[in-house]
């Protein structure tokens, strides 16, 4: 690697306060400062606030931290407020949103408004630290040598990167290390907003993570050998990346914080999925063989013997007392739909188990689902994801759905279903989606598709389906599975179950595409019931 730190050059304080005062880059100290500058900064504190380039709630990082960093180091007599208000203000963000009445106000200390400019030297640790330079000499120039080492050492390597490559500092910015790629090292993504969200956290707080980001890729990212090879995926993807680091997002959803604002949560190797997301295998809950063991525990639990099925002596279902009159449409013992092997030549597993069940749920049940899902509103089905990136909208589907959530999935009722749902499965509802309760009015359908949702998710791959129906349709409306030839009827109350992988769990069950065929008359309403492998309500990807 190129960079290369030598030991007494580093700084390893992790306050940030003693940094400032303990780096003795310079001699002479600015004015109104408490800890050493550099010779070349001006050693008055500016009077007015800080001309800012940008709107008032959109700050550029790199000003905004100069400016943070300066505040802390404010002479305490000189930099003072003169209203007892200012910090309540400052805290709601008016130092940027309304900065003419703070400075009548006198909020200089609160608002960082009493500047100086010797933190600068912060920024220029990155280039002063990284030696051992082994770029080409003759390229790798400055084309004022002055201006540049002045200017990187004022932080404009990472302030205004493209100013500095246009002047040609390509050696005092390490641009030329490389590649003119380089220059993307001192990127953080975009530029991040303080501004009045809400109103927790300060935007002071939120200076101060973008501050801390800053020193982080100086002193660590960019010199550190095994953080190097995310040096350039290491972003803030969302100008509020800070605002909820400094909320606590990164401790409490590094999944979605590391995928999104690895920066400001000043954790680079989060970008690799398999750092943010570890999937824990033993933690599956189902193992090969698991998924028709259970089918076969059903049917057992129905009083039959399972050894005696075959070919000759199909499973053909029974009464499961607490779970419903169970029908077996499909099951390994099954042969396949007498036109399959003409359709594809994919290799044929044997048939999975498919399984109604009526009077699974009540009346009352199913009319409690329809309600609770009238009463938060069921919506078209749109695009956009869920935290686990699973539901996306497909133009094949025009019902419209919402989810059991708050307000639903601890009603007394529905908690019933519930709990008859994980011990039909054996599966708790860790491994449970919310369900989502769709409805369908006439012409309405869901085109032919699959329920598995893609294996490298943290949760794993949905393993089951159980779908249940809340009203009889007056026309139309089954559930196809072409491949089995097989048209669920909708009917009140009861449920069909299928599987999405295959019982070795080594891929998908092909046979299992379905669709949902247009509701003809009347309305439709079911809910589905999507398990995955490994625990979801809990997850942190
Ligand atoms: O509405 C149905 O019958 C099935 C719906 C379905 O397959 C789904 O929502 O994934
Ligand atoms: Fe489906």
């Amino acid at each position: 690697d190129n960079f290369v730190v030598t030991a007494s050059e580093m700084v390893a304080s992790s306050d940030l306060v003693e940094d400032v005062c303990s780096n003795d880059a310079g001699s002479g100290g600015g004015g109104g400062t408490s800890c050493g500058g550099s010779e070349s900064v001006t050693s008055t504190p500016p009077t007015s606030p800080p001309e800012f380039e940008f709107a008032y709630e959109e700050y550029e990082a790199g000003q905004y931290i100069d400016a943070f960093f300066d505040g802390l180091q404010n002479d305490e007599n000189s930099c003072v407020d003169e209203s007892d208000e200012c910090e309540d203000e400052a805290e709601r963000g008016l130092c940027m949103t309304d900065p003419d009445k703070m400075k009548e106000l006198g909020c200089d200390r609160s608002c960082l408004y009493c500047l100086t400019e010797s933190s600068r030297e912060l920024f220029s640790l990155g280039v002063e630290q990284i030696t051992g330079q082994d770029d080409d000499e003759e390229i790798c120039v400055d084309e004022s040598v002055k201006e540049c080492e002045e200017d990187a050492r004022n932080g404009f390597c990472t302030i205004n990167p493209d100013l500095m490559e246009e002047q040609g500092c390509f050696r005092s910015c390490l641009y030329c290390r490389t590649s003119d790629t380089h220059k993307d090292l001192f990127l953080r993504g975009v530029d991040e907003t303080i501004k009045e969200v809400g109103e927790r956290p300060s935007p002071r707080a939120v200076a101060e993570v973008m501050a801390k980001s800053e020193r982080y890729f100086v002193n660590e990212v960019l010199v550190n050998e095994s953080l190097g090879r995310y040096r350039l995926e290491c972003r803030n993807n969302n100008p509020l990346c800070a605002f909820w680091a400094a909320q606590g997002y990164c401790e409490s959803t590094p999944g979605e914080m590391g995928e999104n604002c690895a920066a400001a949560c000043r954790n680079c190797p989060l970008v690799d999925y398999d750092v943010r997301c570890p999937i824990d295998l033993s933690t599956n809950i189902f193992k090969p063989g698991d998924i028709n063991a259970m089918f076969e525990r059903l049917l057992e639990e129905a009083g039959h013997d399972v050894a005696s099925f075959s070919k000759d002596n199909l499973p053909i279902g029974g009464n499961v007392s607490g779970i419903g009159e169970v029908t077996v449409i499909t099951s390994p013992y099954h042969d396949p739909p007498r036109d399959h092997d003409e359709e594809e030549n994919e290799e044929i597993s044997p048939l999975p188990w498919v399984v109604s069940i009526d009077r699974f749920l009540s009346d009352e049940e199913c009319d409690r689902f329809v309600k609770l899902g009238e009463s938060k509103g069921y919506r078209k089905s749109r695009v956009g994801t869920d935290v686990a990136g699973v539901f996306k909208e497909s133009k094949g589907r025009t019902s419209y759905n919402t989810f059991c959530e708050e307000g639903c999935v601890d009603d007394p009722i529905v908690k019933r279903v519930i709990e008859r749902m994980t011990n039909l499965t054996g599966i708790p509802y860790d491994n449970y989606e919310g369900l989502q309760l769709v409805r369908y009015q006439p012409g309405q359908f869901y085109r032919r598709h699959h329920d598995e949702s893609g294996i490298k998710k943290y949760s794993g791959p949905r393993i089951l389906t159980i779908f249940l129906y809340l009203n009889t349709v007056l026309g139309g409306g089954g559930t196809r599975f072409e491949k089995l030839n097989y048209t669920a009827t909708p009917k009140k109350g009861s449920a069909l179950i299928w599987p999405s992988m295959l019982n070795s769990l080594e891929g998908r069950d092909e046979w299992t595409f379905h669709e949902a065929l247009p509701v003809e008359e009347g309305f439709k309403y079911g809910a589905n019931a999507w398990i995955r492998l490994r625990d979801l309500q809990n997850a942190i990807c």
